[in-house]
């Protein structure tokens, strides 16, 4: 068997079809606040990319480049008069932070109407509650991707692993939203392999390279792979790689490559969350 390949270009430009259209549809032009601490290369390219497809989306976005020893009150200064600001729509700051600044102050201190992030305590207990709100970006869009493929949820059994705010604990509050029966598994979980072969959906954001092989997957499973890692290749060339291993290929019914897979989503996510977050501050919308 070689799995399906579940691209994440043709779901993204799905989601931005539908940021452009809602958005069009407001009497503003919804206003996205991208905050970067430092120079993390990484960071820098993915607050560039974010800014990008924002505008070509027709939101305005403003960067706030802030300088690596930036103090924490006046980071919070600047998320209390972006909160306040009618004008902004959506706040994000960029991770990971440097270590002088706690992610669950910084979180805690974004109105939580503009929480695009979804990271916002009160936006984390809504998604546990199963109320409507704001989810995080990456763990919507993985829904999203199954979603576009047609791959059902519902009664399917689900493994998530990985446990962290970003992925692994929304993505699991969100799989049980869609009626799948979920098991969170991370890497202290022992044979691991016996929980994963459980798997109809097996989502992997455990942030070691190659964790999954192709002896810990059901065969036909649907496995995404949040996983991002830049190696060196034998001639020394670098690559990006995943969490799951290529020889998963064989025995999956359908994969999510990478890179091209689940990282565009999150961004095309982000653009549509900022619109929600829009149209309920201009009382379009309940969420
Ligand atoms: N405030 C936040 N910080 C971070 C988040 C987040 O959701 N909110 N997620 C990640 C980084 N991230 C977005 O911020 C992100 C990661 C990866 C991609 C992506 O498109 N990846 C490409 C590969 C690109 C490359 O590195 O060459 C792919 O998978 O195809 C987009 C966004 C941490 N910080």
């Amino acid at each position: 068997m070689t799995a399906a390949v579940l691209a994440g270009a043709p779901a993204a430009q799905a989601l931005l079809g539908e940021a452009r259209r809602r958005a069009a549809a407001l009497p503003v032009r919804p206003h996205l606040h991208l905050i970067r601490v430092g120079q993390d290369p990484a960071s820098l390219s993915y607050v560039r990319g974010k800014d990008r497809q924002a505008r070509e989306a027709g939101l305005r976005s403003t960067v706030h480049a802030l300088p690596e020893d930036v103090a924490l009150p006046a980071l919070l200064a600047l998320l209390d008069h972006l909160s306040a600001d009618p004008e902004a729509h959506g706040i994000l700051v960029q991770l990971p932070l440097p270590p002088h600044l706690p992610p669950a102050a910084v979180q805690a201190a974004t109105d939580p109407r503009k929480d695009v992030d979804g990271f916002h305590p009160l936006n984390v207990g809504r998604l546990w509650a199963g109320q409507p709100g704001l989810a995080p970006c990456t763990a919507l869009g993985i829904l999203a991707l199954l979603r576009h493929y047609g791959q059902p949820l519902s009664g399917r059994s689900a493994v998530v692993v990985g446990r962290s705010p970003i992925v692994g604990r929304p993505v699991a509050g969100l799989l049980l939203a869609a009626d799948a029966t979920v098991t969170v598994a991370h890497l202290r979980t022992p044979d691991l392999g016996r929980v994963t072969r459980d798997a109809d959906v097996l989502i992997v954001a455990a942030g070691q390279p190659h964790l999954i092989t192709a002896d810990m997957v059901r065969p036909g499973a649907a496995v995404v792979d949040v996983g991002i890692h830049r190696l060196t290749g034998p001639g020394g060339a670098p690559h990006l790689t995943g969490d799951v291993h290529p020889g998963v290929a064989q025995v999956a019914g359908a994969l999510t490559p990478v890179p091209g897979g689940v990282g565009p989503m999150t961004v095309a996510q982000l653009l549509l969350n900022t619109v929600q977050a829009a149209e309920a501050q201009l009382g379009r919308s309940a969420a």
